[in-house]
């Protein structure tokens, strides 16, 4: 019965039946090497997907017969902009897991709440962060290079990327979006007597399902190591945040806020403590509060982390686009000068790469929404996009807009498996087939702040440094992608580990 209406709810469209739903909660515990008997398509399916080649149209179904909703899945940048476009048709989930785990915040309500969220945050992003965002970032790395006396080094080995951008991307989230300062050596991310901060994001990162599906009281009764490191992880993040939110509140109280200083400070952290204090319309209640502060820490670090994580290493794979990057540093900053906020948007080369690593790499895979009133669906020619025929789309199903799929489509992006960043300005694509950063109304409002980060880092790192992987003997570049980043990749922790070594130009 449960089969009989999911198929109704997607109007039969083509797909596969399982047993636990593509978004379902039992499905991200139970293996997915029972597949032949009991197919579950688990957390990873997106991406095992797309390295089978992909799905077999613009649009799939998924839908269970045991447990979980039924799911459309979009592989189109047409269905893409309908989705998340500005219609009332779809929204964000009206049961998001997530909502549980880190508290009220704006990434995960739906359209009425969502407003009032973004409100508040909205005066921060402005140009004077994505300033600050260059001038930390240019802090941080010269006191990364001196703590680490890279500088006494001809080339420097670097065991796990992710390790590094990770950390650097956590101070830089820290000091320009909280206000919490911090050096190489004295690093929030160190922060934690039984785990770093750094730790307790990747394990909230890495075991989210254990956490999704433990009950409280399995923490007193189970002695299992991962519920103790989840539960490590997340009190002491929340630990962490309390006492932030209340020294921030105790400086915000002693300081004058009609003053023109402090009316200055539009940070992030300030605005969303002060929703709290200050009440009226658009107050933020308590958990309000810290479902914010949690959800910009983390989403204000981790992706940029992966966005650099594949950048580096496409540019150490393909070492002539890392040669143009060098020469137009170099002809940007010719006497070998710092780089500055002005010269951000100078810097084509580098952002071409980094869209098209993000192309290649996404850092969210998918977006999901769901359906709010039955809707119908374009259904478009997998060769020539023209639109064929309608589908209706049942009130209540989930959607998956399909990032990945969208982004290694060959009508939208010719020849997808090759890095080309050259690809982005030569006219050959459209632009608006990227959901890297989302699209419309709930769309990345940290675009801008992560791609000044990402652009600093790159620019100071390649100016004075090559980037170089090792390949097995015989190896291509084609086949180390293939074996470290994208059969390593998978859905919920990103790119796999990263090895790579830093060589000192010769100029230097
Ligand atoms: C490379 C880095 C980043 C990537 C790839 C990324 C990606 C995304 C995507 C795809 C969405 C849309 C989600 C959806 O439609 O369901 C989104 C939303 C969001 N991002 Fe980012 N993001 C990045 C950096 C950041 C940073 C640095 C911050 C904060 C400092 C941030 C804060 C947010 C917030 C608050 C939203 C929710 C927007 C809303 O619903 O109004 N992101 N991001």
């Amino acid at each position: 019965y449960k089969l009989w209406n999911g198929l109704k709810a997607v109007d039969y469209v083509p797909g596969i039946c399982c047993a636990c739903g593509m978004r379902s909660r039992l499905g991200f515990l139970f293996p997915t090497r029972l597949r032949s008997f009991f197919c579950n398509p688990g957390a990873n399916y997106i991406w095992e997907k797309q390295r089978t080649g992909g799905f077999e149209g613009e649009i799939a179904s998924v839908v269970p017969w045991l447990h979980g909703k039924p799911v459309v899945v979009l592989s189109s940048m047409e269905a893409m902009q309908q989705v998340l476009g500005y219609s009332d048709d779809f929204d964000k989930l009206t049961r998001e897991p997530g909502t549980a785990l880190f508290g009220t915040n704006v990434v995960m309500l739906q359209k009425e709440p969502w407003k009032k969220h973004r409100r508040v945050l909205n005066p921060a992003f402005s140009n004077k962060l994505y300033a600050l965002v260059w001038k930390e970032s240019m802090r941080m790395f010269r006191d990364m290079v001196d703590t680490e006396a890279w500088d006494k080094k001809q080339s420097v080995d670097i065991p796990l990327l992710n390790d590094l951008t990770t950390k650097f991307t956590i101070n830089i989230v820290a000091s320009c979006a909280f206000d919490f300062p911090s050096t190489w050596s004295n690093s929030i991310a160190s922060v934690g007597d039984e785990m770093t901060l750094q730790k307790c994001l990747k394990v909230v990162l890495d075991d989210i399902a254990v956490r999704l599906l433990a009950p409280k009281w399995a923490y007193y009764i189970f002695p299992f190591g991962a519920l103790k490191r989840v539960d490590t992880a997340f009190s002491t993040i929340f630990r962490f945040m309390r006492a932030q939110i209340a020294l921030r509140r105790e400086k915000l109280v002693s300081e004058d806020m009609s003053d023109e200083d402090t009316q200055g400070k539009n940070t992030i952290f300030n605005n969303i403590v002060k929703a709290n204090m200050e009440g009226g319309k658009f107050a933020f209640s308590e958990e309000e509060v810290i479902g914010n502060t949690f959800i910009m820490l983390f989403a204000g670090h981790e992706t940029t982390a992966r966005t650099l994580n594949s950048l580096l290493s496409l540019l150490a794979l393909y070492q002539d686009e890392q040669d143009k990057v060098y020469q137009e540093i170099k002809q940007i900053l010719p006497d070998g000068r710092d780089p500055t906020f002005e010269d951000f948007e100078s810097f084509t080369q580098i952002r071409n790469c980094i869209q098209e690593a993000m192309r290649l790499y996404p850092p969210f895979v998918a977006l999901d929404r769901e359906v709010m009133k039955d809707v119908q669906l374009g259904v478009t020619n997998k060769v020539t996009g023209e639109k064929e025929h309608s589908v209706v789309i049942k009130k209540g199903t989930h959607i998956v807009v399909n990032l990945l799929g969208i982004h290694y489509n060959p009508r939208h992006f010719p020849d997808p498996e090759t890095f080309k960043p050259s690809r982005w300005d030569d006219g050959s694509v459209n632009p608006d087939a990227f959901g890297g950063f989302g699209q419309g109304p709930r769309a990345c409002i940290g675009r801008k702040f992560s791609l000044a980060e990402a652009t600093c880092f790159a620019v100071m790192l390649l100016r004075d440094w090559r980037v170089e992987v090792d390949l097995a003997e015989g190896e291509t570049p084609q086949q180390w992608q293939r074996r470290v980043l994208t059969d390593k990749v998978n859905g919920q922790r990103g790119l796999g580990p990263i090895s790579v070594k830093f060589v000192r130009r010769k100029s230097q």
